[in-house]
């Protein structure tokens, strides 16, 4: 007989009461979400003419245990009618640019992409590959994306592909993100083939047995790459917390921003600001800092170590233009911080998905972000910087990288404050410590969401099924 408080509903709070709620020994779950909406980052807008615009994730991964896992889930929603699937013969899926010297150049692909010279590479990455079998292993229990892989595989390769690859997952800085906690495949590969190569070919490490249901299966036949939601993600939180109001055992609250708990003689006392709440057990499922910010003196080395856990902000601006005024074709491209330190990449959302745009004539739609681990050195605080001022530099960004000079018919800025955890070097160490803190002291807490183990939405989900399952003890 437990009541479980699951603090914030963003899809990682959403996920756990749902694995939380096909437990008989979980009697109540009392979700409390501090702003209006559940579904967190997962917000898009609908326009009235049928268009769909994302303002946070636009793609799910179907691959591994943790895809399976999203697809499982989205299955036995209801879902699996709305998915919009791409896959690997895809255009979007094939051809992914990167912005280097003033030109768009396509991320060399196949095995004819590894033997020639690609530009802006200066060699074949097969020369890097295979030098790569070689290097010795590194002796530190973690270390910087941008260090791991010029030891491994080259400067160059570091400073262009992987440099740009952490802006486009993490909106960060690979000289100060862990290739540990970032990559841990990148990172076990090393640790039990002593190289990526030989991890790639030969795997690196147990991943969690997940069975396929029928969508997860599709996926594998169908080959898809991504997936999104025909009326955008935002549905995918929308009906998940329909769901859940439907279970009859799990409350829903918006509007309930939690602004203390205490540790009581059985679980916790929750302060809302217009109440108390008790529970036996809390997933805490907003972001680390949010959760410092509540927890009471005397868990302070705990809140300490939440509270160092970083995030960035990200300027997200949606444009829509007349007609087909792209030059090239795909999923979109990023931009390395040597060029462009405060673009991050533009994606084209039109090609992996022209279902959202609108139905009427023929328009192209584009997501320019910017800002991340470079925003308060470009823009300054995001509570002064203007959406006129945000909305200019992505136009211009679009004029001087994609050759448009059209102006967009219809745009829309979302300042994403805080919006991105950045797991620095040594991250695992500090979640480490959380945790044993979280057990040495008996406090009836779970920590999951995007600031610990992962920030991809299937990572997210899977922190809310872990933490389920260790707190019924067995599998859900
Ligand atoms: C611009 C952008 C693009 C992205 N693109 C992708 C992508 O393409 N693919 C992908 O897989 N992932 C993507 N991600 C990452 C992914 O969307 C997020 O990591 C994930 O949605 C985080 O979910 P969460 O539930 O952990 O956190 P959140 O969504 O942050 O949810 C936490 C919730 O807690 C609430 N809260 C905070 N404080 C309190 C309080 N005191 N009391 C109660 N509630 C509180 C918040 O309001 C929020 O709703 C993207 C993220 C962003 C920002
Ligand atoms: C090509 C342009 C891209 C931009 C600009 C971009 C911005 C951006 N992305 C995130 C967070 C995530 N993106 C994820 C996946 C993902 N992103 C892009 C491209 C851009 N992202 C692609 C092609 C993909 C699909 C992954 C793939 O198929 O290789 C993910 C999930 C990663 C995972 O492990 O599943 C996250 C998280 C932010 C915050 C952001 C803002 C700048």
């Amino acid at each position: 007989m437990t009541t479980v408080a699951v603090l914030g509903g963003g899809i990682g709070g959403l996920a756990a009461s749902y694995y939380l709620c096909k437990s008989p020994q979980v009697t109540k779950v009392i979700v409390l979400e501090s702003s209006s909406r559940f579904g967190g980052w997962l917000s898009s807008t609908r326009r009235s003419d049928g268009a769909v615009f994302e303002h946070g994730p636009r793609g799910i991964r179907p691959a591994g245990a943790v895809g399976r896992n999203t697809l499982n889930m989205v299955d036995d929603l209801g879902l699996g009618g709305e998915i919009l699937p791409v896959d690997y013969s895809h255009v979007a899926s094939k051809n992914r640019y990167v912005y280097v010297n003033k030109q768009l150049h396509r991320m060399p692909s196949g095995i004819s992409g590894l033997l020639r010279t690609v530009p802006p590479f200066s060699r074949p990455l097969l020369l890097n590959v295979a030098k790569e079998i070689l290097v010795r292993k590194g002796k530190e229990d973690d270390e910087t994306i941008h260090s791991f892989v010029s030891r491994r595989l080259g400067k160059e390769l570091a400073d262009i592909a992987v440099d740009s690859l952490c802006r486009g997952v993490f909106a960060g800085d690979c000289r100060k993100l862990s290739v540990r906690s970032c990559f841990p495949v990148l990172f076990n590969a090393e640790q039990r083939r002593g190289s990526l190569t030989l991890g790639m070919l030969l795997g690196s490490g147990p991943t969690p047995l997940l069975p396929p249901g029928p969508l997860a299966q599709r996926s594998q036949t169908e080959s898809w790459a991504q997936w999104s939601l025909r009326s955008g993600m935002q549905s995918f939180p929308e009906s998940l917390s329909e769901f859940l109001q439907q279970s009859g055992r799990v409350q829903l609250h918006r509007d309930a921003g939690v602004q203390h708990i205490t540790p009581a003689a059985s679980g916790w006392k929750i302060e809302l600001e217009d109440g108390v709440i008790s529970a036996d057990h809390i997933i805490s499922a907003m972001p680390a800092k949010a959760l410092s910010s509540v927890l009471p003196p005397s868990c302070q080395p705990l809140s300490q170590l939440l509270q160092d856990i970083s995030m960035v902000t990200v300027a997200v601006v949606n444009l829509e233009y007349e007609g087909s005024i792209l030059p090239v074709t795909g999923f979109g491209h990023l931009i390395p911080s040597s060029e462009n330190p405060v673009v991050l990449g533009v994606v084209y959302d039109s090609v992996p998905f022209p279902q959202h745009n609108r139905p009427e004539g023929h328009t192209t739609r584009l997501t320019v972000m910017m800002g991340g681990a470079w925003f308060q050195e470009v823009f300054g605080s995001p509570e002064t910087v203007t959406d006129e001022c945000l909305l200019a530099k992505a136009t211009e960004a679009v004029r001087s990288q994609l050759g448009v000079t059209s102006a967009p018919c219809w745009s829309w800025v979302a300042l994403q404050k805080d919006c991105i955890p950045q797991y620095y070097q040594g991250h695992f160490r500090k979640v480490e410590s959380m945790r044993h803190l979280i057990k040495e002291n008996n406090l009836s807490l779970s920590l999951i969401g995007s600031s610990y183990d992962g920030v991809s939405v299937n990572d997210v989900i899977f922190s809310g099924r872990t933490a389920a399952e260790e707190l019924i003890g067995a599998a859900v």
